[in-house]
């Protein structure tokens, strides 16, 4: 067991050195740690930005999914795809995880790919209305069914896992139980956004979904240090100093404008 700040060098990834690392040095002092964090305070930082801070959720949750669609880019770019069209299925859950979803499809839209989105439970609230009305004028599909993992193997290049975010607790409730059954026995690989879905947000989930890439959105959570995956990004890039400060995040530096960074 572990708490707060970085997980021990074990659980961390050492495959690309050119990434930010946990012992990284800045300009004239060894930088501190990444903090992972767990649940509540997660959650506190997040009533902490609407509150105190004045930030809307409309606000957070285009720049969320925007820097979601930037490290998907980063991570699979259009050259990369092995499929003959840029297919990419974006399954989306019923809290602001599946608002980040569908932002993320419609900023990738933007940049070339063809995403669907599977949206079984949707919010009667003015904001995933409007999100979801978006995502049509742009011609982007909306799935009435999750198709059976042999079709995912066939049809998509990428599965892009909204389901769930840092506000998920306990045994995942239908339809989402059996979506991410049919995850597990699809090929095709996942990059989920915050926390891979059904995974306790401090714990993590030894049979669960085993993402590819994980984009953790303002700082990692806890579960992120037994991501297992080849692609870390940290995204979310708004958080003001004195927020950082008092939450002692200890955030990498992002490189010039970027929006996303790769841990
Ligand atoms: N500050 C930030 O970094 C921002 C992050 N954003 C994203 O918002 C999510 C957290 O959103 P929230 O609405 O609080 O919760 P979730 O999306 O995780 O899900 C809540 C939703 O799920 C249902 N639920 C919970 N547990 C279960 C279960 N076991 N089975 C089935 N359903 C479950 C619950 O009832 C709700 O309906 C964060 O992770 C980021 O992705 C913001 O977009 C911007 C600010
Ligand atoms: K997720």
């Amino acid at each position: 067991q572990w708490g707060g700040a970085c997980p021990p060098a074990s659980l961390l990834h050492k495959e690309y050195p050119q990434r930010y690392s946990s012992t990284h040095t800045s300009s004239n002092s060894m930088a501190q740690s990444i903090k992972y964090l767990g649940q509540e305070e997660a959650q506190k930082i997040d009533q902490e930005l609407f509150t105190e801070y004045g930030f809307s959720v409309d606000q957070l949750m285009e720049l969320a999914g925007l820097s979601c669609a930037h490290a998907i880019s980063r991570a699979y770019p259009l050259s990369s795809l092995v499929r003959a069209t840029p297919s990419l299925l974006v399954i989306c859950g019923p809290g602001n995880n599946g608002g980040d979803g569908l932002v993320c499809a419609r900023h990738l839209k933007l940049f070339g790919y063809e995403p669907s989105i599977l949206y079984p439970k949707r919010p009667n609230k003015p904001l995933f209305q409007g999100l979801t009305t978006q995502c049509e004028k742009m011609d982007i599909p909306f799935l009435s069914e999750m198709p059976e993992a042999k079709v995912i193997d066939q049809a998509y290049n990428l599965v892009i896992d909204a389901i769930f975010g840092f506000s998920f607790a306990g045994a995942v409730r239908e339809p989402f139980g059996s979506i991410l059954e049919v995850l597990k026995g699809s090929t095709v690989p996942v990059a989920s956004i915050d926390i891979p879905s059904g995974w306790d947000v401090e714990q993590g989930s030894p049979d669960g979904l085993q993402p590819d890439m994980l984009i953790s959105l303002t700082a990692p959570k806890r579960s992120a240090a037994l991501f297992r995956g080849r692609y870390h990004f940290l995204g979310g890039r708004f958080v003001p100093r004195s927020l950082e400060e008092r939450h002692q995040l200890h955030l990498p530096r992002y490189p010039g404008t970027d929006c996303v960074l790769q841990l």
